[in-house]
C-alpha cells in the first residue's frame, strides 16, 4: 500500500506502507501507481517526495512474490513513469534503499539520504540481478568499475559512501522527509532532462575490455559456479556498450534466466532459512517469544588457545566487557599481544578505535566472580572442562551463565558438575571465532529456555548466527560430518585419489573438498578422539590396522598418516604435500598414492574406477541421510536449521542451498533409490542405511521442504 498526503501546500508526499520493510508488493505497487497519477494531475503539487513508513525506505521487491502468480503493476514501467515525470520526484531514503528499493530511488529525479541509511542492490544474494533498470542506470551514474563492484558482491554501502560515490544527491542528519520535502520545493520548476539517468551515456574506461573480462575471471573465481554473478557483469557491460533500451532488453533476457534457475530458489529459500532459524524452539516446547533472554555486560572467556582468542575478541569488538583468563603464565602473554593485535587490525579495517579497554586478563579464574556469563574455551578434554565447570561453579555469583565452547562434547556432563544446571549451555564457536559466522547454540536435557535465549541473543549481539541444537554426540555440524568423512576414506580404499575427491567436491562448490580441510585443520585433532574413542589403536593380536571396529567398516587411513607425523599443512606432509610446513599450496604427493597402493594389497582390496557421480553420492547422500536422522531425533528443529549450519560453518555452496535443500532439488526417492543401493554393497556401513524420516517423507510423496517439520511432527508424536 501506499499513502498520500499534500505537505507543505506543494509538494505530493507518498509514503510506501508494507510491514516491516515497505517490499514492493503487488499492493504497494499499485499504491505508487495510483499516488504517482494523483500528485501529477493535481495542479497544486508542484513536486513529490517519496519515502517509506516506520524509518525504512523500501527493502525491495517481495521475495515472497517470487516464485506465485505475479499480479499488479510490473515494476519496469512504474520506475520508467516516475523518471518520465513532468514534476520533480525526490526519494526520501531513511533506513535502507535496497535492490527494487534503490531502483526506484533510481528512477526519482533527486536523492537524500540518512546519515544512518544504506543504499545497495544485493539481487545477486538471491541469485538475481537487478532488473529493474538497476544494472542500467546505475553504472551511468556512478561508472563502471564503482557499478561492478555494487552489483557483483551485492554490498550494502553507508550514506556517506553513496555520496561520495554520487549514488544520493545529498546526505542529512536531520529529518529526511522534512529536509526531502524543502528540498522538493526549491527544485520545483526546474528542468528534469539532466535528472533523468536512463538518458545519461555510460562513462566507460578505455579499457573497458579487459575491466569486464578481469571482472568476469574475478567473479567466476569467487563463485564456485554461481551463475547470477556472471550474469551481473554481462548486464553492466551492456549499459557500458548498448544505448540504455537495448541494454534494458539485456537486463530482462538474463533476468528471465536467472528468475527460473535453482540456484535462485536455492538462495531465496536460503534468505528466509537465516531468518528462521532465529525463531527457535526446543522439544520441550519452549521457543524464542516466549524466553526471555538476560542481559549479559560483562563476560569472561576462560582458556586462550586458538578458540578463546578469538571468542575474546568477538566479545570485545561487540562491545562487552571481558575477563580473558588463562592459567599459564607463558601462554597469557602471548595470548594478549595476539588478542591486541587481532583487534587493532579489526579496529583498522572498520575505521573504529580498537577495543583494548574492554579486556582484562587474569591468570587466575577469581575475577570472573562478576560476571554474567562464562565461555569456557579449554582443550578438548571432557575431564578439563569438568574441573573448569565445578570451579565456576563455585566462584561466579548466582545466576552467571556457564557456556562451553565445545565442538561435540556432553553438555549434560558439564551441567551435572554445577550447583545450577540449567544455566548451562554449549556455544560451539568455529574457527577462526572472531571471523565465522555460525554459533551453534547447545541446550542440554537441563538447559533453561533463558538460558538458550540469552546465548542465542548474545550471539545475535556479536555478529553471528546462531542456531538452537540438541545435545549429542557432535552436535549438527559435526555429527553429519562423520559419514561424509567416512565416505571420502573408503573412497581411497576402493580406488580414488585425495585429488580426485577434492575436485569432485569442489566443483560441486565447497571451497575446499574434504582432505584439503582435513589438511588444513590438522589430521591430528581427529586422531586424538578416535583415540580417545579407543578407535585408532591397531589390532592387538596382529598388531595390523584392522578395518572393522565395532562391528562396522572402519578406515584406519587418517590414524596410519598421523602415526606417520602426516598431520596435514602445519607438518607439510597430510592427505598433500607441502613446500614446507605451514604452507598452503597443496601438491598431489606419490608418496602417498604408493601408500595407498600398499596398503589395498595388504587388505586384498582391489582399486576400481570411481566416477563424480560415486564420489558426490556417497559423500553427500549419507551426511544427508545423517541430517534427517537428526531432525528424527529431534535435535534440530527443522530443516533450515540445518542448512543454515552447513553454509556458514561447512562451507556448503549457498547457492545450492544447504544440505538438506539439495536433497529435495535433487528429489527424496532419488536420495532414498540411492542410499539403499549403496547400503546394499556396503552393508557394514550403518550411515548408508536409509533413515526412518526419509523413509516417510518418500512415503508421503515427498513434500515440498517446508512441509517437513508437519511430518517431522507427526513422527514425534509416534513415539
Ligand atoms: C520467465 C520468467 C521471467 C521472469 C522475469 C521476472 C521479472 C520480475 C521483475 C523483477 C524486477 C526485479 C526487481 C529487483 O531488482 C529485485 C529485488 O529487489 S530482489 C530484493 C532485494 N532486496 C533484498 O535483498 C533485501 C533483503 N532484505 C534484507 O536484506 C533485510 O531484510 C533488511 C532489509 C536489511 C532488513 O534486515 P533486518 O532489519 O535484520 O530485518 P529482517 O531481515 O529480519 O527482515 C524483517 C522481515 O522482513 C522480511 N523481508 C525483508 N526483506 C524482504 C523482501 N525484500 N521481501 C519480502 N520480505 C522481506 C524478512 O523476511 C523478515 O520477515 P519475518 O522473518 O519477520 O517474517
Amino acid at each position: 500500500m501506499a499513502q498520500y498526503t499534500r505537505v507543505s501546500g506543494s509538494v505530493g508526499l507518498i509514503t510506501l506502507q508494507s510491514p516491516r520493510v515497505n517490499a514492493l508488493s503487488a499492493a504497494v505497487r499499485q499504491g505508487i501507481v495510483d499516488m504517482m497519477q494523483r500528485a501529477l494531475s493535481e495542479p497544486e503539487v508542484k513536486s513529490v517526495v517519496i519515502c517509506g513508513q516506520n524509518g525504512i525506505f523500501c527493502g525491495g521487491a517481495d521475495i515472497k512474490e517470487f516464485g506465485k502468480n505475479m499480479s499488479g503493476p510490473p515494476l519496469i514501467p512504474m520506475i520508467h513513469a516516475i523518471e518520465a515525470a513532468s514534476k520533480p520526484v525526490v526519494a526520501a531514503i531513511e533506513g535502507i534503499a535496497l535492490g527494487g528499493g534503490l531502483e526506484l530511488a533510481l528512477g526519482c529525479h533527486y536523492r537524500i539520504a540518512h546519515a544512518k541509511a544504506r543504499v545497495g542492490l544485493p539481487e545477486v544474494t538471491l541469485g538475481l540481478l537487478p532488473a529493474a533498470g538497476g544494472s542500467q542506470r546505475l553504472p551511468r551514474l556512478i561508472g563502471v568499475p564503482a557499478a561492478l563492484d555494487l552489483i557483483t558482491t551485492g554490498r550494502h554501502v553507508t550514506a556517506a559512501e553513496a555520496l561520495k560515490l554520487g549514488i544520493v544527491d545529498q546526505v542529512t542528519d536531520h529529518n529526511t522527509v522534512n529536509v526531502a520535502v524543502k528540498f522538493a520545493k526549491r527544485v520545483a520548476g526546474q528542468s528534469l532532462d539532466p535528472r533523468r539517468i536512463s538518458t545519461y551515456p555510460c562513462p566507460c574506461p578505455s579499457d573497458a575490455d579487459a575491466l569486464f573480462e578481469k571482472a568476469m575471471q574475478k567473479v567466476r573465481r569467487a563463485a564456485r559456479g554461481a551463475i547470477a554473478p556472471v550474469a551481473c557483469v554481462q548486464a553492466v557491460r551492456a549499459a557500458a556498450t548498448l544505448p540504455y533500451n537495448q541494454g534494458m532488453e539485456r537486463e530482462k533476457e538474463l533476468m528471465a534466466t536467472l528468475f527460473t534457475s535453482g540456484q535462485a530458489r536455492a538462495l531465496q529459500y536460503f534468505f528466509f532459512a537465516q531468518r528462521a532459524v532465529g525463531k527457535w524452539s526446543m522439544p520441550s516446547g519452549a521457543r524464542w517469544e516466549t524466553s526471555k533472554p538476560r542481559p549479559v555486560h560483562k563476560a569472561a572467556v576462560i582458556g586462550l588457545g586458538t578458540m578463546g582468542r578469538g571468542i575474546t575478541v568477538a566479545l570485545a569488538q561487540a562491545g562487552l566487557s571481558v575477563v580473558a583468563v588463562e592459567t599459564q603464565e607463558k601462554q597469557l602473554m602471548e595470548a594478549k599481544q595476539a588478542i591486541s593485535g587481532m583487534l587493532e587490525r579489526g579496529a583498522k579495517r572498520s575505521g573504529v578505535a580498537p577495543a583494548l579497554d574492554k579486556v582484562s586478563y587474569s591468570h587466575n579464574i577469581q575475577p570472573v566472580a562478576d560476571v554474567d556469563l562464562v565461555i569456557e574455551a579449554v582443550f578438548e578434554d571432557m575431564a578439563l572442562k569438568k574441573k573448569v565447570f565445578q570451579q565456576l561453579s563455585a566462584v561466579c555469583k548466582p545466576g552467571t551463565f556457564l557456556c562451553s565452547n565445545t565442538s561435540g562434547l556432553d553438555i549434560d556432563h558439564l551441567a551435572c558438575q554445577t550447583r545450577n544446571p540449567e544455566l548451562v549451555v554449549g556455544m560451539h564457536f568455529f574457527a577462526p571465532a572472531h571471523v565465522m559466522k555460525l554459533l551453534e547454540v547447545v541446550y542440554g536435557p537441563k538447559s533453561s529456555p533463558h538460558a538458550v535465549a540469552t546465548a542465542m541473543q548474545l550471539g545475535k549481539k556479536i555478529g553471528k548466527v546462531s542456531v538452537a541444537v540438541g545435545n549429542c554426540r557432535g552436535f549438527v555440524g559435526n555429527r553429519m560430518l562423520k559419514p561424509y568423512l567416512e565416505q571420502a576414506l573408503f573412497l581411497l580404499e576402493e580406488g580414488a585419489t585425495p585429488e580426485f575427491v577434492d575436485q569432485v567436491l569442489e566443483e560441486f562448490g565447497f571451497a575446499m573438498g574434504v582432505f584439503r580441510v582435513s589438511d588444513l585443520s590438522g589430521l591430528d585433532v581427529g586422531w586424538r578422539v578416535r583415540m580417545a574413542d579407543g578407535l585408532a589403536q591397531p589390532d592387538p593380536t596382529t598388531g595390523q590396522p584392522v578395518r572393522v571396529r565395532q562391528g562396522r567398516r572402519y578406515s584406519p587411513l587418517g590414524d596410519l598418516l598421523c602415526e606417520q607425523g602426516r598431520f596435514g599443512q602445519k607438518t607439510g606432509r597430510g592427505w598433500y604435500q607441502y613446500d614446507k610446513p605451514g604452507s598452503q599450496v597443496a601438491k598431489p604427493d606419490p608418496w602417498l598414492h604408493s601408500f595407498l597402493d600398499e596398503y589395498r594389497t595388504r587388505h586384498g582390496l582391489v582399486a576400481r574406477r570411481i566416477d563424480h557421480q560415486e564420489v558426490l553420492e556417497r559423500c553427500l547422500y549419507s551426511l544427508i541421510n545423517e541430517g534427517f536422522r537428526i531432525l528424527e531425533d529431534g535435535i534440530a528443529a527443522g530443516p533450515e536449521d540445518i542448512d543454515v549450519i552447513y553454509v556458514f560453518g561447512y562451507s556448503w555452496p549457498r547457492h545450492r542451498g544447504g544440505p538438506m535443500f539439495y536433497a529435495a532439488t535433487v528429489g527424496l526417492n532419488k536420495v532414498l533409490e540411492r542410499l539403499e543401493h549403496y547400503h546394499q554393497a556396503h552393508p557394514d556401513v550403518p550411515s548408508l542405511q536409509p533413515c526412518r524420516l526419509l523413509r516417510k517423507l518418500v512415503a508421503g510423496g515427498s513434500p515440498p521442504i517446508h512441509k517437513w517439520r508437519e511430518v517431522i511432527k507427526k513422527v514425534h508424536s509416534q513415539l
